[in-house]
């Protein structure tokens, strides 16, 4: 059984070499990012998440929307353990597949193998679970022969291709997905696309952040509005995307 649950949780990122910049500046950035709170004339704290409670169950699927940076990928890091809150609790509870920053921990030196075999281990299996997917996952890339040389050697989207197979390789409980992760050409993303879906239909909780909507309502059935890192809005998708671009039409 998987289950989230975000009690109060905040995230403030300080800043040591911040300047100051004009009142008119400021008011031009109040629609974006987070909140600025100007602590000293170069100290600056940004909240990226502020006061943020839910609870999400078996079956949940999720979409975090809102503007640039109200918070929707420091929220996917909370959950995916890369930040601890500063304040509030934060307790998961299911194996966890965070589908974005995808080629972190991908090693350029070593091969293609060798990264199918580290990226799995990261992601949590076994050394024979990796084994046992190599050959599938070998297959979904058609890197071929590249996959015995060092991954440098590859283009950006043949770095892609591998990290997307491994990433999609496992059995997730929990999916977190960040929408940027449109990987390589045309005929490529058409075969992600399938996988991505049939590895969320697998899934028992998925929270996506994403600014397509018809995205968000193919895979989600409610959805989490955030602006300036805190949440406005929780509800079916319709409704809250609904609320959203009344705002941004404001
Ligand atoms: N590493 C960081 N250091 C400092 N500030 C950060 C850092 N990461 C995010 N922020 C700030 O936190 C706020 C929330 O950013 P976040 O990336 O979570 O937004 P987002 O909703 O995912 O935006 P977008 O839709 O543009 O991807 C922003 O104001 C951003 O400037």
């Amino acid at each position: 059984m998987a289950r989230i649950d975000l009690d109060g949780v905040s995230v403030t990122f300080p800043i040591y070499d911040s300047r100051r910049r004009s009142l008119k500046n400021r008011l031009i950035a109040a629609g974006t990012g987070g909140r600025i709170e100007y602590r000293t004339a170069s100290e600056t704290d940004i909240e990226a998440l502020a006061d943020v409670s839910f609870a999400l169950a078996d079956g949940a699927r999720v979409g975090l929307v809102g503007h640039n940076g109200a918070g929707k990928s420091t929220l996917l890091r909370v959950l995916a353990g890369i930040y601890a809150p500063c304040s509030g609790t934060i307790h998961v509870q299911g194996h966890i597949a965070p589908l974005f920053d995808i080629s972190l921990g991908i090693d350029p030196e070593a091969s293609g193998y060798e990264n199918i075999l580290i990226r799995g281990l990261f992601l949590g299996l076994s050394r024979r679970e990796v084994k046992a997917k190599t050959e599938e996952i070998a297959e979904f890339t058609e890197l071929g022969s590249f996959l015995d040389l060092p991954v440098r050697t590859y283009s950006t989207g043949m770095q892609l291709r591998l990290a997307f197979a491994v990433a999609t390789a496992i059995d997730p409980e929990i999916l977190l997905i960040d929408e940027g992760i449109a990987a390589g050409d045309a005929a490529f993303l058409e075969k992600a696309n399938a996988r991505l879906r049939a590895f969320a239909s697998k899934a028992s909780i998925i929270v996506l952040a994403s600014h397509a909507n018809q995205l968000i309502r193919e895979i989600c059935d409610s959805a989490i509005l955030l602006e300036q890192g805190r949440v406005l809005m929780r509800g079916p998708v319709e409704e809250v995307l609904a609320a959203y671009e009344a705002r941004r039409s404001k």
